[in-house]
């Protein structure tokens, strides 16, 4: 494979049963780019981002991530390309029992042999590394508002300093300023840490505010993929009414 392509998919099908949410979606993601991930509710973004991740089985196709078919690999080599990825699911998945520090520390005893003291000062950075406080460490999920859980969700999807970082609506939810203030967040860690994010969203600010390129789901496989320009250029109804409609147009700026 190119190395441009850090995850490469091809005629991928998948399905619940009789219900066939993808079939013949292709989709190549590039090294170090931002891209959003669109398309009408229930149309399978957050399936893809699972199967991807190995959490859904395909029923046909194939994905590679870092040039690799997951179900190739043996247990080892599996859970090596496990830590190469941090995912942020839609509603945090934070464990309720759990302070954030020790949210954050769970990847790290999981995948790595290092001792509690250092995966607790590792935790702390990266809960500084998500814009939250240091006391936030000591604290509960149910603690904190809907804005820092999310950070928490986002510290613990960096616990093991991922290449490839999915985050599945991330502002959803968020009023309009906690959300940008996160989408600037996103795109500085991007920079910072030279990482690929595969992001879901419905947010069209979000889009602007942070993606390379966008890929529209639709019609089970992926109708088009290309900056936000590009995509207003695109001659089909559902893209049209999301660039094209009011909130479209006024996260644009016209
Ligand atoms: N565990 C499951 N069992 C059965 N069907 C499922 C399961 N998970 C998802 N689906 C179905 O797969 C389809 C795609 O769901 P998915 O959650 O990926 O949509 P989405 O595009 O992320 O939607 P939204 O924007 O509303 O979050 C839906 O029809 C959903 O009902």
């Amino acid at each position: 494979m190119t190395d441009d392509f850090i995850i490469r998919i091809r005629d991928l099908k998948t399905a619940y049963g009789s219900h066939v949410v993808h079939e013949h979606l292709d989709l190549d993601i590039r090294r170090g780019e931002i891209i959003g991930i669109i398309g009408p509710s229930g149309c399978g973004k957050s399936v893809l981002l699972r199967a991807i991740t190995g959490l859904k089985e395909p029923a046909a196709g194939s994905i590679e991530v870092f040039g690799k078919r997951l179900e190739t690999l043996d247990a080892e080599e599996r859970a090596a390309v496990e830590r190469s990825w941090g995912v942020m699911f839609q509603d945090g998945a934070l464990f309720s029992n759990l302070t954030v520090r020790e949210n954050v520390m769970v990847p790290m005893k999981e995948h790595t042999e290092l001792s509690p003291q250092l995966c607790r000062e590792l935790a702390d950075m990266k809960i500084l590394m998500a814009g939250l406080h240091a006391d936030a460490g000591p604290k509960f999920p149910s603690d904190l508002s809907g804005g820092m859980r999310k950070r928490a969700a986002l510290a613990r999807a960096l616990a093991l300093d991922p290449e490839l970082l999915f985050l599945d609506e991330p502002t959803a939810g968020l009023d309009p300023i906690t959300a940008a203030n996160f989408d600037a967040l996103i795109r500085d860690l991007q920079r910072a840490l030279g990482l690929t994010v595969f992001l879901v969203t419905h947010d069209v600010d979000t889009l602007h505010a942070t993606c390379d390129r966008i890929a529209v789901l639709g019609e089970k496989r992926v109708l088009a993929v290309g900056t936000i320009d590009e995509l207003r250029a695109f001659d089909h109804p559902w893209v049209q009414e999301y660039f094209g409609g009011p909130r479209g147009r006024a996260a644009a700026g016209h």
